[in-house]
């Protein structure tokens, strides 16, 4: 049977002193379980229409690939500042471990699209409240956002409150 936790690695102390990382990149190495994990994301999303998939810099860009080629929905990147070409929306947010500042194109999202946000880790959720706070300023409809897994003793789920959170892996 498939189990996601098997493919995630714990790493102690990276990137800095008291974090244990959680590394997807032996999920990533694995056609057939990277392709078990999309499944399920799929399934979770229960046939709802998807315009957008917004994929969270950079480790969120794996799976929202995945996830919008299967949708039929184009793909969106949020990056971190300066990466971006075009013009861009910004947001501030602060993360397990730091500070930092999200940007998006301009014309990404038209009013009224239906937005799927992914990431791998739902930990603070401050990454993820800003990707939602520059979707919406869009006049993007947030559908739902899903993760590989959530760091729940974080509370990310709490700065989530208005939308539909799906995590396929909860760590206490
Ligand atoms: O819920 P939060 O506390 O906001 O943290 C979650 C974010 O942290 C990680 O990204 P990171 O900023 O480390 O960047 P990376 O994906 O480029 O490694 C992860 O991929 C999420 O985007
Ligand atoms: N502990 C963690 N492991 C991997 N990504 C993260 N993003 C925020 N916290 C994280």
């Amino acid at each position: 049977m498939f189990n996601l936790q098997d493919y995630i690695r714990d790493v102690p102390d990276f990137p800095k002193p008291g974090v244990v990382y959680k590394d997807i990149t032996p999920l990533l190495q694995d056609p057939e379980a990277a392709k078990k994990a999309t499944e399920i994301l799929l399934e979770k999303l229960n046939g709802l229409k998807i315009d957008k998939v917004v994929g969270i810099e950079s480790r969120g860009f794996f799976f929202a690939t995945l996830l919008a080629e299967r949708l039929h929905a184009g793909f969106v990147p949020i990056r971190k500042p300066g990466k971006l070409p075009y013009e861009t929306y910004r947001e501030n947010y602060s993360l397990e471990y730091g500070e930092d500042v999200l940007e998006i194109h301009k014309d990404a999202i038209k009013q009224g699209e239906k937005v799927l946000i992914h990431d791998d880790v739902l930990a603070t959720g401050g990454t993820a409240a800003a990707a939602c706070r520059l979707v919406e300023k869009m006049g993007g409809e947030i559908v739902q956002c899903n993760f590989l897994m959530e760091l729940a003793f974080l509370h990310g789920k709490d700065k989530l409150k208005p939308y539909q959170v799906v995590s396929l892996l909860t760590v206490e």
